[in-house]
């Protein structure tokens, strides 16, 4: 039978393009577990999950005891962005917390072969991110030892910033690279800029602040945006060239 990790696997790889994983940053605190259902009922595929440590970036969210807490409540696959300067120290405790996909920041580990291997070895998904200033060449050595890269279009740790535009050009340079990587992009994104993110290839799109909406209808607000991303993929978007989620060999 197969493990609960391999079946959220299947369904994070086989999850069609454009991949639309909503971030809990925004999301009532004071009532996760509601909004977790909202949002499963929403139909997402999986969710994202934002890790603050207040050193390499300037805001503090949750750790892995946070993370072992919603595991009990969903099955959905957890890609979790690790905006923390060790994540080789706290690696395990979010695997055996239940995270399946780990994306580590190129700017806290900039010789990360060693620990893309170890969250492979580990059974999850590995993923490079990098923030806006930090160039593509920077990423590119690394792309053979990735499932996924993460495209930052704010500077990391607050929801609810304005997306940059100028980062498209790092997933443009990225899907030329590797058309079968699934490349993210995380920051601003809603049914104003996801149309132009897809355009340029990108395979995910990570929302946060858009999502969430008083009356609790995220259906609408989540339908709105990949009703622009779909738009996005009329315009040639990466997942009409082929491209989609990134599975090992
Ligand atoms: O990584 C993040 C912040 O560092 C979040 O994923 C991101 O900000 C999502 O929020 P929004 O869509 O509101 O920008
Ligand atoms: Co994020």
């Amino acid at each position: 039978m197969p493990s609960e990790r391999t079946e959220r696997l299947r369904r994070w790889d086989g999850a069609p393009a454009p991949l639309i994983t909503p971030s809990l940053l925004d999301c009532d605190f004071a009532r996760v577990g509601e909004e977790i259902r909202a949002l499963e009922a929403a139909g997402v595929e999986a969710l994202h999950l934002d890790v603050m440590d207040g050193h390499f970036v300037p805001n503090l969210s949750y750790g892995p005891p946070v993370v072992a807490d919603w595991r009990a409540v969903t099955d959905l696959p957890f890609d979790a962005h690790l905006m923390i300067s060790d994540p080789a120290r706290y690696l395990d405790a979010f695997v055996d917390a239940g995270a399946d996909s780990i994306l580590i920041h190129l700017e806290a580990v900039p010789e990360p072969a060693d620990l893309l291997e170890r969250i492979r070895g580990r059974g999850c998904r590995a993923g490079l991110v990098i923030n806006p200033p930090t160039p593509w060449a920077a990423v590119e050595p690394h792309l053979d030892r990735v499932d996924s890269v993460l495209v930052m279009s704010v500077m990391p740790g607050f929801g609810g910033q304005q997306f940059q535009e100028a980062v498209l050009e790092k997933v443009r340079a990225i899907r030329r690279a590797r058309p079968a990587l699934r490349v993210a992009i995380d920051g601003g994104i809603n049914a104003s800029t996801a149309g132009r993110a897809v355009e340029a290839g990108a395979t995910q799109l990570v929302v946060g602040s858009a999502t969430y909406r008083p009356d609790g209808n995220y259906a609408a607000s989540l339908g709105e945006v990949a009703e622009a991303a779909r738009r996005g993929l009329e315009g040639g978007g990466a997942a009409a060239a082929g491209a989609g989620a990134s599975p090992p060999e």
